[in-house]
């Protein structure tokens, strides 16, 4: 619908945007981006007829833009400019309504009543239909944005053309927009083309973006190629960490502050020191968040904590919301949530065994609470219906070192071979099979890194880091189990229940 041929052009005495290619499909969200001063808005005022072309051509529907009069290309193209401080004399309604005018074929063409349900359809999915009455300068630079959107769209235009829409919005408003714009494009095949500033915006709503470089295009494909690392830190000069938004298959960018935080920069080293055993609770508190990945009842998944916390609960407990509950009994605690992982176990905390383990350049340190009262199979098990016996066995592993995501994945695999090998060394079976168990029906791990000093790509059996987490989960294992074993036989002796 719309294509743009090698067009150059700009201002008097300068060409600003350089012989750029692309085009866009009827019902495409096309986002432009580029550094200040890279073209963006010179390239859209020669897509609106704004500007002449140098060179080239742009077309949309097969006719040169500049073969329309004025008031057919009104008709196709709306055009929402950079916010700007003016004064505007009028209501809000009014100030939509003037949008109409591509559609009037006279000064005083009688207001219609299809104008009037288009104007208040408009204002009622932009949000602004409530204040229709009151004049534009009342309001902030987020409403008179929604206000010129409004405007645009009831010119019920083909294609749309944003100039940094998002900039005077509030986050609920942005996704707002941006949301009207995307279900505009999909359901009524509004062609959208947009300047944006924010790339993770970008990534979220454009099929395709342009991304400018000194006024030429230096890449035009969807976001996740032209939201590359190596080419976002070649055009904006800055360096970015790509990673996949945690809901939708999209990439997200992260800045890299240029000057490390003061705590971040200070040396931290995780040892025994920093742990402190109770029967209530095993905890670990590290001065700076480290990077964590675990399968905690708080705290799962990939993030930064503090604090590591395994507590002991009765072999009874069932709760339906076993997260909020532990979340409660952190605060209580005096842990923030939002910093914590928490595990919970009905094992006697005494029974733990921990250890530190020293590599080259690198050390790890291992604490286990291990209860195999309900050792399962893991090849053979079912299942369980209902409440989960609580007793299980709970890892954590604490690296002083600088591990790549690839490292703490394979950690937990060479981790949970170990675990694996202790039980079938030590003859532990899954009552329901007779056959050796894998490990318990709720076990639970944790890596935990710094972050700091020497980098580790892999932790795979082959690699040191790996050796010494297969050898250091091993022997904290095989202590755990005996210290549960010898204390279930004692209290078996004294004839009371341990
Ligand atoms: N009216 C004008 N007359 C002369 N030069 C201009 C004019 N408007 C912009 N320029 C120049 O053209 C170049 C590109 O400007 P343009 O506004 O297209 O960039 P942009 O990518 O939209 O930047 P930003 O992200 O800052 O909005 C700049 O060097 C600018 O100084």
């Amino acid at each position: 619908m719309l294509i743009v041929e090698n067009a150059s052009g700009g201002y008097t005495g300068e060409e600003v945007v350089k012989d750029i290619s692309f085009s866009v499909e009827k019902g495409e969200f096309f986002g432009i981006l580029g550094p200040n001063g890279s073209g963006k808005t010179t390239l859209l005022k020669m897509i609106s007829g704004l500007l002449n072309l140098d060179k080239g051509k742009i077309e949309i529907d097969g006719k040169s833009i500049g073969a329309y009069s004025k008031k057919e290309l009104a008709k196709r193209i709306a055009v929402l400019p950079q916010l700007s401080p003016q004064v505007f004399p009028y209501t809000v309604k009014e100030m939509v309504s003037l949008g109409r005018y591509a559609h009037h074929s006279g000064l005083f063409q009688k207001w219609t009543k299809q104008d009037e349900e288009i104007v208040q359809k408009v204002m009622k999915q932009t949000n602004i239909q409530d204040f229709q009455n009151t004049s534009v300068m009342e309001h902030s630079g987020g409403e008179q944005q929604r206000i010129f959107l409004a405007q645009a769209l009831v010119q019920n235009p083909q294609i749309l053309l944003l100039d940094e829409p998002t900039n005077h919005l509030d986050l609920a408003y942005q996704k707002e927009l941006l949301d009207l714009l995307r279900k505009s494009a999909r359901n009524e095949g509004l062609t959208v083309i947009a300047i944006l500033h924010d790339l993770n915006l970008a990534s979220l709503y454009c099929d395709r973006l342009l991304l400018m470089e000194d006024g030429k295009a230096r890449a035009i494909e969807n976001p996740d190629e032209v939201l590359s690392e190596e080419l976002i830190k070649h055009v904006y000069r800055t360096e970015v960490i790509k990673q996949p938004h945690s809901r939708v298959a999209k990439p997200q960018l992260h800045l890299m502050p240029g000057k490390r935080d003061e705590k971040l920069a200070k040396d931290i080293y995780i040892n025994e020191s920093q742990l402190s055993i109770s029967r209530e609770k095993i905890v670990l508190q590290a001065e700076t968040p480290l990077k964590t990945v675990s399968s905690g009842v708080v705290g799962s998944g990939f993030g930064w904590y503090k604090n590591f916390v395994n507590r002991h609960v009765d072999e009874t407990y069932y709760c339906v919301d076993h997260r909020k509950e532990m979340r409660e009994y952190l605060s209580e605690k005096g842990f923030r949530p939002n910093q914590t992982v928490g595990m919970m176990t009905a094992v006697n905390l005494e029974d733990n065994s921990y250890g530190e383990y020293q590599g080259d350049g690198f050390s790890v340190m291992v604490v286990v609470t291990a209860g195999i009262g309900a050792a399962v199979d893991g090849t053979k098990s079912k299942p369980i219906v209902g409440p989960v016996n609580a007793g299980t066995i709970n890892t954590w592993i604490f690296i002083n070192g600088n591990l790549t995501e690839e490292a703490f994945i394979q950690s937990i695999i060479t981790a949970t071979e170990a675990k694996a090998q202790v039980l079938r060394e030590m003859g532990i079976k899954d009552k329901k099979t007779n056959t050796v168990a894998t490990g318990t029906p709720t076990d639970s791990i944790l890596i935990a890194a710094t972050q700091q000093g020497k980098k580790l790509d892999y932790a795979g059996t082959a690699t040191e880091l790996g050796a010494i987490i297969g050898k250091a989960v091993y022997e904290e294992m095989k202590q755990a189990i005996l210290n549960y074993q010898k204390r279930k036989a004692t209290a078996k002796s004294n004839g009371s229940i341990g």
